[in-house]
């Protein structure tokens, strides 16, 4: 399936010269969605997940789904005083803006394999940051999934001891 049809490319948003890759116009079509996923977890094979991580908040339409498909569990990385209970914490850079992430210090269990799964990698801050806070629980990153893949930003380069797999390329 050509999935890169069902993005849109809306300019200027939210900021001045960014292309924003919108997922929505992939999400509202069911048998394209379905497939986005079940081609995820494809890549997932032989790999023995025991938990998909997800970052807010596009992380959750596709980590979540995806943890489903595979059977495992998963868990979210959220932006900061939104998780209830302990946490750890880092910070980092976007595309645009600056932000920090937290996860539930008891969400992982050490030697856990876990994959981790967004819409987008951009600079590569949000998964780098979120590779932090797994490997601090001890977790092992054993994958790391996404819809698109901005390859002029280079976010790949910051997770090259990792495996990266992306269903679109711009
Ligand atoms: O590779 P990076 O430069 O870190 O950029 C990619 C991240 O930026 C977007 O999330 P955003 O922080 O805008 O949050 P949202 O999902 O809540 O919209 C996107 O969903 C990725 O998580
Ligand atoms: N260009 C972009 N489009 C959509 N989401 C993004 N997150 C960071 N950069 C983005």
């Amino acid at each position: 399936m050509n999935f890169k049809e069902y993005i849109r490319v809306v300019e200027n948003f939210p900021e001045q010269g960014i292309r924003f890759k919108d997922i929505s116009t992939l999400l509202k079509e069911g048998t394209v969605y379905k497939a986005a996923i079940d081609s995820l977890a494809e890549a997932c094979k032989g790999k023995q997940v025991d938990i998909v991580v997800g970052p807010e908040a596009r992380g959750f339409v596709v980590g979540a789904p995806l943890a489903y498909t595979l059977g495992c569990g998963f868990v979210p990385v959220r932006k900061p005083g939104k998780l209830p209970a302990a946490t750890i914490q880092a910070s980092y850079t976007l595309e645009y803006g600056k932000d920090a992430l937290e996860i539930h210090e008891d969400a992982i269990q050490p030697g856990q394999k876990v994959v981790i799964a967004d819409d987008l990698l951009a600079t590569g801050g949000t998964i780098s940051t979120t590779i932090q806070l797994i490997e601090k629980l001890g977790g092992q990153v054993v994958g790391v999934l996404f819809m698109i893949e901005l390859s002029y930003l280079n976010g790949r380069e910051k997770l090259a001891n990792y495996d990266v797999h992306s269903l679109i390329q711009y």
